[in-house]
């Protein structure tokens, strides 16, 4: 799938138009498509269609004609007075057709017998806060309860972002033209859009050009993970550190390194704290464990840090995180193993909250992978959990800029940037939203580090490969996403890495 930002979106569609194929081409298109996709998933008997003043409204009165045409009992809201360009053209033949136009008074009426709601109020063209007056039908439509059918974005979602900074409704299916819309993908849009279609219109490809985000499918890494070929031996495969757990904190530990084990890793090594060491090693057969230092808490002391940087000598990449706790003694371990190596890192969790206020991260010159949640981000940005969620494609990117390294902003649509390039992660689940799951993320991520795949394509695949494996957990037990647990995924990861090979 094409993501496209709303800029993106009328430069193809600007050159299509320099090509010789006419705007009113592509809106006829466009509106077509869509109404078939009003038929075809809602069979309604009666649409009511709420068009704006532009080209979205356009395409909204293009799908009246079509849904009228099949037989719909229709009615449409014209928001704005005066219509121009394509559009008006296509206002004036449900005049014609003398399909109903209702004013705005109507509007509750309307949604009172409609079975379908086709949003066309808003589209690419919008960007900021809805008006009160635009604001006033979106919260009708949303506290309606009729399905809704949303034309290219959801009306008050940013399309080029994903932000939604006032009213924003709330669609079941968002049908997109040409190319699927970012803001229809990344939180708190993607929430908005439900399930996000894509229809041609028309465009063809020598209108495009590179989109600014790439969606990470399958498609988009097959092959590019490392094989091991012979003649081979366990550190050729890759050998990883996984510096993790405390007392309190042991599961977290194996979670990472067991993740590590399954993505491919010829030899992972664990350093955690001494007094966890034991619980830990019986569950790691195949690891070695080593019981470092303990300071106060129960977690690894920062004396630790020379032992854990000795015991990484044959190590390809490290993980630091999982469980260490983010106390004082947490952030003085993390920046003398930060200070000693030069190795790939990824910093996960506790790892990344005991960054925050200092200048580790951006003093770091070797390649590092952080991947904090929305609360994680929050503390090192110093801006807080709200302020990420709502702006998740900007925060992660400040972050990447800010601190030099490859950002992954986790969620049901993860984000991973770096430098220029950014990236939406397309697979996962609610299932996901368990404890653990991060944890076995970044064993994942650091098992493909240190198989000496580069931060970037390490961080998408990891991403990529742990929410396949939640969606295979779900195909093959058929039971309900809420009963996932961490340890589930490792069957699964295995499976979901060999469709990229
Ligand atoms: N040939 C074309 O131009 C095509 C256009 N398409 C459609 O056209 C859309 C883009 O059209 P436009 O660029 O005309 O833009 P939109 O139709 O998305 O938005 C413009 C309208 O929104 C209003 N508006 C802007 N900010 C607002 C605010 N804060 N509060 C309330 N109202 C506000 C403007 O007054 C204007 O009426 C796409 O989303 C897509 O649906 C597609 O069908 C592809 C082809
Ligand atoms: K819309």
């Amino acid at each position: 799938m094409k993501l496209y930002t709303a800029e993106e979106m009328s430069r193809a569609d600007g050159r299509a138009q320099d090509l010789g194929i006419p705007g009113g081409v592509l809106m006829e298109r466009a509106g077509a498509a869509m109404a078939q996709v009003a038929l075809e998933r809602f069979s309604p008997n009666r649409a009511l269609i709420v068009c704006g003043g532009g080209n979205n409204g356009g395409d909204g009165f293009v799908i009246a004609r079509e849904l009228h045409r099949a037989g719909v009992e229709v009615a449409v809201l014209a928001t704005k007075d005066e219509y121009g360009g394509d559009p008006a053209i296509n206002l004036e033949a449900l005049r014609n057709l003398e399909v109903r136009l209702v004013r705005v008074e109507e509007v509750e009426a309307e949604l009172d017998r409609a079975d379908l709601v086709v949003d066309a109020l808003l589209g690419t063209g919008f960007s900021g806060e809805v008006r009160e007056k635009e604001a006033g039908i979106i919260e009708k439509i949303n506290g309606a309860g009729v399905s809704v059918l949303a034309v290219d974005v959801p009306s008050g979602v940013d399309g080029g972002t994903g932000e939604v900074a006032g009213a924003a409704v709330f669609a079941d299916v968002t049908v997109c033209a040409h190319a699927a819309k970012v803001g229809c993908v990344i939180s708190p849009g993607a929430e908005h859009a439900g399930e996000t279609l894509v229809v041609e219109i028309g465009i063809p490809p020598e209108a495009d050009s590179e989109p600014s985000l790439l969606w990470t499918d399958g498609a988009s890494l097959r092959g590019s993970i490392p094989r091991t070929s012979a003649p081979a031996h366990k550190y050729s495969a890759g050998a990883l550190m996984v510096v993790a757990g405390s007392r309190a904190m042991t599961g977290a530990a194996v979670m990472s390194v067991r993740g590590a084990e399954r993505a491919g890793c010829g030899i992972t090594f664990l350093a955690t704290s001494a007094g966890a060491a034991p619980a830990v090693d019986i569950a790691l057969t195949e690891t070695i464990v080593y019981g470092v230092e303990e300071g106060e808490f129960g977690g690894m002391s920062p004396g630790a840090a020379d032992e854990i940087l000795g015991r990484s000598e044959r190590a390809t990449a490290l993980v630091i995180g999982p469980g260490i706790g983010t106390g004082e003694e947490g952030r003085r371990l993390v920046e003398a193993i930060l200070a000693g190596t030069d190795l790939p890192v990824l910093l996960d969790a506790d790892a990344v909250t005991s960054l925050a206020g200092t200048d580790a991260l951006a003093r770091r010159e070797g390649p590092t992978v952080i991947t904090p949640h929305a609360g994680e981000l929050g503390r090192l940005l110093g801006s807080g959990a709200k302020e990420v969620s709502a702006r998740r494609l900007h925060s992660s990117r400040q972050a990447a800029h800010d601190y030099g390294c490859c950002v992954l902003l986790k969620g049901s649509d993860t984000i991973v940037v770096e430098g220029g390039k950014t990236s939406v992660n397309s697979t996962g689940s609610v299932a996901l939203a368990t404890a653990g799951t991060g944890d076995v993320l970044s064993g994942v991520i650091g098992a493909l580090l240190s198989r000496g795949m580069q931060p970037y394509e390490a961080a998408r695949a990891g991403a990529w490969i742990h929410g396949r494996a939640a969606e295979l957990w779900l195909r093959e037990t058929g039971w309900p996403a809420e009963s996932m647990v961490a340890t589930d995924l490792f069957d699964h990861v295995p499976r979901a890495m060999g469709e990229l090979l």
